[in-house]
C-alpha cells in the first residue's frame, strides 16, 4: 500500500491550479504526507495570496516564501523545517524559468545572461536545495525533480531549457551517487507536455501537445495528477530500490521513432 503517513514533504513550484506541483501536492496529501509549501514571493503578494488559498484544503503545516535565487530565503526555509519538523523526508523540486525570448527562435542567439538565469533557477536550485535538505533527511529521504524530453532530444523552441534539463538530469545522477549512502534517493520525472504557466512561455506548446496526442501510444498527453501519482510512488517505500533515474510519465511518447 502506498502510505506516506508520518512523512514530512516540502513541495516547491505551485503557482496556480494548473501547476504540476499542485498535482503532486494533492497526491502526497492523499497518501497521508504532512506538507510544507513554498511559493515565489513577489512585491505585491499576488502569488502568496493565490497559492495560500489554493493549498488551504491540504492543511499545509508550513507555508513559506522561497525564491531559489535568494540564499537567505533558502536558508530560512530549511531552518524553519529543522525547527518545526525536526526532519525532512520528501523534497519536491518542481520549478524552472527561462526568459520568454530564449524559448523561441534560434538557440545560437541565447544571451549569456539568459543562459545563466535559466541554469541558475532551473538546474542549480536542485543542487542547492538538495544540499540544504541533506542534513535534515536523517532517516533517509526522497528527492524528486521534474524534467522534460527536451533535455535529451532537440525539441523546437525548448532551446536553453533543454540544456538546463540535461544539466538537471546529470545533477540527479551525481546527487543520487552522493546521497545514496544516507538512504536518500534522487530521481526525476520526465513529464509529457502539459499546459501550465511555465509551458505557455515555450513557443508552439499547443502544437507540441497536439503532436503528442496523435503519436503517443496512449494517444493523449498526461495530467498533473498522473505526474502526482508517480511522485507519490517515488516518494514512498514502494520505490525503495530506485535512485538516479529519469522516469518518463508521458503517455509513452518517448519510445516512438516517428
Ligand atoms: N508543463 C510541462 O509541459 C512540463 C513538462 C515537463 C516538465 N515540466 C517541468 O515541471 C516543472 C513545473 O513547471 P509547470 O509546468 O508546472 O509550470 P508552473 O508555471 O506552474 O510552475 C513553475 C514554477 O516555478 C516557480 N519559479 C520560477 N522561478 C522561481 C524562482 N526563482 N524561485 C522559486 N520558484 C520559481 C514558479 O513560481 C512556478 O510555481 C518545471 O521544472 C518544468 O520545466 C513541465
Amino acid at each position: 500500500m502506498l502510505n506516506l503517513t508520518g512523512k514530512n514533504a516540502l513541495v516547491t513550484g505551485i503557482a496556480n491550479n494548473r501547476s504540476i506541483a499542485w498535482g503532486i501536492a494533492q497526491q502526497l496529501h492523499a497518501a497521508g504526507a504532512n506538507l510544507g509549501i513554498t511559493y515565489l514571493p513577489d512585491e505585491r503578494g499576488k502569488f502568496e495570496k493565490k497559492v495560500s488559498e489554493l493549498v488551504e484544503p491540504l492543511n499545509p503545516s508550513l507555508f513559506l516564501p522561497c525564491n531559489v535565487q535568494n540564499d537567505e530565503q533558502i536558508q530560512s526555509t530549511f531552518d524553519t523545517i529543522r525547527d518545526k519538523w525536526g526532519r525532512l523526508d520528501i523534497l519536491i523540486h518542481c520549478l524552472a524559468f527561462a526568459n520568454r525570448d530564449d524559448l523561441t527562435g534560434d538557440f545560437s542567439q541565447t544571451s549569456r545572461a539568459g543562459f545563466a538565469t535559466a541554469l541558475d533557477i532551473s538546474t542549480f536550485s536542485l543542487v542547492q536545495l538538495s544540499g540544504a535538505a541533506k542534513p535534515l533527511m536523517t532517516e533517509g529521504g526522497s528527492i524528486i525533480t521534474l524534467s522534460y524530453l527536451g533535455g535529451v532530444r532537440a525539441v523546437p523552441n525548448y532551446n536553453v531549457m533543454g540544456v538546463a534539463k540535461a544539466g538537471l538530469e546529470a545533477s540527479v545522477r551525481y546527487l543520487a551517487s552522493e546521497l545514496g549512502s544516507q538512504n536518500i534517493r534522487v530521481n526525476a520525472i520526465s513529464a509529457g507536455p502539459i499546459r501550465t504557466l511555465a509551458s505557455s512561455a515555450v513557443g508552439g506548446i499547443l502544437d507540441m501537445i497536439h503532436h503528442v496526442e496523435q503519436v503517443a501510444p496512449l494517444r493523449r498527453t498526461v495530467t498533473q495528477l498522473e505526474v502526482g501519482n508517480t511522485a507519490a510512488f517515488l516518494a514512498s517505500d514502494l520505490a525503495s530500490g530506485i535512485t538516479g533515474q529519469v522516469l518518463y510519465v508521458d503517455a509513452g511518447y518517448e519510445i516512438m521513432g516517428m
